[in-house]
């Protein structure tokens, strides 16, 4: 392990993320919204009709569903590796176990469904001249039977032949050649036999892609590839989900077809999947619908004369005496420029970075740690504020983030950045008026730049840049303006950081993540045009709570917000590893974003479906249940009948007898498959994040994988039921010793459920695989009985359990920037750096 200590800051390298490949920035393959009015689209209709198209085939042998692991043992190793049944190549998850897949699919989340649905709604062409996916699956199953059965295959033969169906959201700017290279290669490989049949729908696909392109419109959001990724591992520059189906199919022994069907671009012909339309919250959503940060004229903040670091004290200050307001953490800093102040901002922010190198890492955890002390005891006597935690912190705070960064960042990196593109609408946000906003604006000027925003006030100060609220010139509406510094990126080697953030936003469409509208880079800045939070974080937001701790009540919500958004990003293959408060942004409806992605990492994940548990194959959590200790005599303990469970019979009432009862019935009748999108098998040996939320794995630099994000959840949760996270020291020293060795601790105030505490008992395992989660996902976790009752689907037309409150958020207009945003300036550069010097 070797590790360089700089005198301020200190990184680990992980050298994988430097040879990411930077993807092509130019795809611009969007769609004009089209908004299906009245058109009750059903996901189930949609699920159901692609089932009849595998029906077509199956029903004269059934599906195979190939269960993990087995009967006899459900093996984690094996759950991590899946084993498939018949050729090695193909799809599946071990010992075949006859399911009708339409009967296991039914058994799946609807939000996981949702996704898939979002996926195929997309490839609807408001045209409809664009088939839809499920179309294009039943027609080129359709083919490949025809060709098939032409050949004279006989249909029942083959048994244990499979087929695989590979719904692939592809990195977004994967190119028409790439692909079709892509896909030859991979049958010249033989890795991935490609049929016939499947070159004409990659064609298909990649001529729309074409033709979005030439249509001039936003960037796509997805587009197809063949993926064939057996093993799940950390990649760079891409970013794919492949969900394969392994169905017994018509071939002969030794010959598959695969069949791919792709998520198609995100183009605005997708009907809105907003739920506003069934939504029942009018408290909120009438109000602040509409608005869609239009920007309303309100005074000019007074208090926005601060340079930055005048800010950072100002919030410090704040947060130390928990008078938090959300001006006190706007950092309005005058007569500074934004280039100067970026450049300033990292080494003053919040934010703590770690250069090491852990790639080679000795496995000697104490060394590693002492030399993460050193590093931090190098950068405590840069503030003796560090001890502190509050957010708005000097870089030194416990909770700042770890990073890592790429070390060898071509310079050619800053020209990959450049250009202007708008990423496509998405399903959830097609109404929203700022994508409007944008296209007309990019129509209007050929491009955006800074210049076309007017900086309106400084949101904060993150590690790799600043965030203005910001208003596109002559729309009225608002964003968060992400300024980066190309110099500073480059100087400081965080550019990696800036691209995985970029690229990951590209992705997204979820009502819990960020939009990414547009993205543009001058020869100075790289800019990321993104969906205004005015509503603070969760930090802030519980600093101002009684006791500062959130009711549980409000805390289920959040957290089950914040589990449905982590869920979305494992689908992706993006390992989040920077949970926190503060990186819970509160929308305007009150509703959370999860926030800030430089620190995330990019793996691939490989769906599969896992039989459901039954008695004799659960593995049994060893510390997450009550049970699993001697002393537990809690009431309330639901626990499988066929675990011996301590007291509970005796105790339980009969309402939670019966419910009991009821959950065991089901889990023992005729168990579904599941699936379970997770990227189990993805490593890294980072070490980034931030300290109390460090999961004791990546401490200890065993390399880490998905677990790590159900272990800060678990510290998220108790943070926000108990105001301080679990693990925490005097200094960051003993906040990561604790971590791997301390046992969890309860304070006995304030008082939290015993199902709040099982759940957090049960993330904070210290091993990653015995932990709630790191096997099943994200699914494991929404099934604890914490979260019973909630409505999941619907969970964002619920009630929030706060509003934000607008004049704290301060959505002002300067007069000196509005006087001085109509000026003309001399040069571009120029004018940037001379808005810029307003802040
Ligand atoms: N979309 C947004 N809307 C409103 N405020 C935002 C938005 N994004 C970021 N901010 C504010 O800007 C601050 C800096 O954000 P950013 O994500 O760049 O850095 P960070 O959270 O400090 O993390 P890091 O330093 O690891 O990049 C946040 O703490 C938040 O207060």
């Amino acid at each position: 392990m070797g590790m360089d200590v700089l005198p301020t800051t200190s990184e680990i390298v992980e050298s994988t993320e430097d040879t990411e490949s930077e993807p092509d920035m130019s795809l611009k393959a969007g769609k004009q919204s089209v908004l299906k009015v009245g058109n009750k689209y059903s996901i189930e209709d949609d699920i159901n009709r692609l089932f009849e198209a595998i029906d077509i085939r199956t029903s004269t042998k059934g599906l195979r569903l190939v269960h993990e692991g087995g009967r006899d043992s459900l093996r984690k190793k094996a759950m991590k590796r899946p084993m498939r049944n018949g050729s090695p190549q193909t799809s599946g998850i071990g010992i075949a176990e006859p399911v009708s897949l339409k009967q296991a699919l039914r058994g799946l989340c609807i939000s996981q469904a949702s996704e898939m649905a979002a996926m195929k709604r997309l490839s609807k062409q408001a045209s409809s001249s664009r088939p839809s996916e499920a179309g294009t699956i039943k027609r080129l199953y359709r083919e490949v039977v025809v060709d098939a059965n032409a050949s004279g295959l006989p249909l029942n033969e083959g048994n244990g032949n499979l087929v695989e169906i590979s719904l692939v959201p592809e990195q977004i700017t994967a190119s028409t050649s790439e692909k079709e290279l892509e896909a030859s290669q991979r049958a010249k490989d033989g890795v991935l036999p490609v049929h016939d049949h499947v070159v004409p729908l990659v064609t298909e696909f990649n001529s729309e892609i074409s033709q979005a392109r030439s249509d001039g419109l936003e960037s796509a959001g997805c587009s197809s590839a063949m993926h064939t990724s057996e093993n799940l591992k950390e990649v760079d520059g891409t970013a794919s989900v492949s969900l394969k189906f392994s169905v017994e199919t018509l071939f002969p022994q030794g010959q598959k077809s695969h069949l791919h069907s792709t998520c198609l671009p995100s183009s605005s012909s997708a009907v809105s999947l907003s739920s506003s339309s069934t939504c029942s919250s009018p408290r909120f959503m009438p109000i602040f619908r509409g608005k869609n940060f239009i920007r309303k004229k309100v005074k000019k903040d007074s208090s926005s004369s601060n340079s930055l670091n005048e800010c950072n004290e100002k919030t410090d200050r704040s947060l130390d005496s928990g008078l938090i307001n959300s001006d006190s953490r706007m950092c309005d800093c005058h007569a500074v420029s934004l280039r100067q102040e970026i450049m300033k901002a990292s080494p003053h922010s919040r934010s703590t970075e770690f250069i090491s190198n852990i790639v080679d890492s000795s496995p000697n955890n104490l060394d590693y740690i002492s030399n993460c002390n050193k590093m931090k005891s190098v950068l405590s006597k840069v503030d003796e504020k560090s001890r502190s935690r509050e957010k708005g912190e000097f870089s030194q705070s416990s909770k700042s983030s770890i990073g890592d960064y790429s070390s060898s960042v071509s310079t050619s990196e800053g020209s990959n950045l450049s250009g202007s593109s708008c990423s496509g609408t998405r399903p959830h946000m097609s109404r929203d008026l700022r994508w409007e906003a944008i296209r007309q604006s990019q129509k209007q000027y050929g491009g955006l730049s800074l210049k076309h925003f007017k900086l309106i006030k400084k949101l904060g100060c993150g590690d790799i840049g600043s965030i203005y609220l910001a208003e596109l010139t002559g729309t009225n509406c608002l964003f968060a303006l992400k300024v980066m510094d190309n110099e500073f990126l480059a100087s400081r080697k965080k550019m990696s950081r800036a691209r995985t953030e970029k690229e990951i936003m590209q992705m997204l469409d979820h009502p819990f993540l960020p939009t990414l509208y547009a993205h543009f880079v001058s020869d100075k800045f790289s800019c990321l045009v993104m969906e205004y939070c005015p509503g603070g974080d969760l930090h802030m937001s519980r600093q101002k709570q009684p006791g500062r701790c959130f009711s549980e009540q409000a805390v289920r919500f959040y957290v089950a917000e914040v589990l449905l958004a982590l869920e979305y990003l494992h689908m992706l293959g993006v390992i989040y590893r920077d949970l926190k408060p503060e990186n819970i942004l509160v929308r305007e409806d009150g509703h959370i974003m999860l926030s800030d992605f430089d620190l995330s990492l990019r793996c691939t994940v490989n769906p599969i479906l896992v039989q459901s548990s039954s008695p004799d194959t659960e593995p049994v959590k060893k510390t997450s249940s009550p049970c699993s200790e001697s002393s537990c005599i809690d009431p309330f303990c639901l626990h499988p009948a066929w675990q011996v469970s301590c007291f509970t019979p005796r105790l339980l009432s009969v309402a939670v007898k019966s419910r009991k009862l009821r959950s065991d019935l089901a889990s023992q009748v005729n168990p579904l498959p599941q699936l379970v999108v997770e990227p189990t098998g993805a490593r890294s040996n980072s070490f980034v994040g931030t300290h109390e939320y460090l999961a004791p794995e990546m401490i200890k630099g065993e390399g880490h994988g998905s677990a790590v994000d159900w272990w800060t959840f678990g510290i998220f949760l108790f943070e926000l039921l108990y105001g301080r996270t679990p693990f925490k020291g005097s200094g960051n020293e003993e906040t990561l010793t604790n971590v791997v060795s301390r046992s969890l601790k309860f304070p006995s105030s304030p008082i939290v459920s015993f199902h709040a505490r099982d759940l957090i008992r049960g993330l904070l395992i210290k091993e990653p695989e015995n932990r709630l989660g790191s096997a099943k996902g994200a699914a494991e976790i929404r099934q604890h009985p914490f979260f019973e009752g909630l409505n999941w689907p619907l969970i964002r037309c619920s009630v929030p359990p706060e509003l934000p409150k607008f004049c704290n958020v301060g959505i002002g207009v300067s007069s000196y920037n509005k006087d001085n945003t109509t000026k003309s300036k001399e040069s571009r550069s120029t004018e940037e750096d001379n808005q810029l010097e307003m802040f």
